[in-house]
């Protein structure tokens, strides 16, 4: 069906996410589609959400589902595209990762819970240009919003602007344009994977 509505419509087309059984393992994963109608991509879900907030919400994604283990990048002849799944939107350094590679737009299926998502949706998605039910630029502005009900949402991006606004502020620099300080803060593991995985971090940001 998701493969079907890409073809017709000629358009990429990032599918939400499902749930996939593989090896006798369950996955959350989102399926990418490309106009030809051909699957290019399956995300799967990086970070398993799991909270206990006392009378409000428990979840435990991790009981029954398996985390994926690899980034998620494809082309297309606008800019290239990263895809994460709901909860992945809390983790920065996946974003910054997928701008170090080169990614305009970040495109992450969501589905919040009526707990946290209130407080948090609108700003973690405001970190960076992001799709999720909501559209929104480098600066931080929200180009088109859903509300809670189903619905369907328009945005124009301007890769244009994009390009002019992360110069002034990305994922990897500060607001006033310096590059992180890597010899203090590239201890991490993730920020030393990025640097394994794209072959101009280091020259770049070391
Ligand atoms: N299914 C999810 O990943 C929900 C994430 C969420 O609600 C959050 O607060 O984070």
């Amino acid at each position: 069906m998701l493969s079907e509505a890409a073809q017709e419509n000629q358009v990429y087309l990032v599918g939400g996410s499902i749930p996939e059984k593989d090896g006798g393992k369950l996955y959350n994963t989102c399926a990418v589609f490309g106009p030809d109608g051909e699957m290019i991509l399956k995300h799967r879900k990086i970070h398993l959400f799991d909270i206990n907030v006392p009378g409000k919400i428990c979840f435990q994604e991790s009981e029954t589902l398996s985390p994926g283990n690899s980034l998620s990048t494809f082309d297309t002849p606008f800019c290239k595209v990263g895809v994460g799944i709901c909860y992945d939107m809390r983790f920065a350094e996946l974003a910054q990762i997928y701008s170090r590679k080169g990614c305009q737009l970040l495109v992450y299926p969501g589905a919040f819970n009526m707990t946290t998502g209130p407080a948090h949706w609108e700003l973690l998605q405001r970190e960076g240009l992001l799709i999720t039910s909501s559209v929104v630029n480098p600066w931080g502005e929200v180009i088109s919003k859903a509300g809670a009900e189903e619905t369907v949402i328009y945005a124009d991006i301007d890769l244009q602007y994009v390009e002019a606004t992360s110069c002034s502020r990305s994922h990897h620099s500060s607001a006033a344009g310096r590059p992180l300080r890597c010899d203090v803060c590239a201890g991490g593991i993730r920020l030393s994977e990025a640097a394994q995985t794209s072959p101009g971090f280091k020259s770049r940001w070391i």
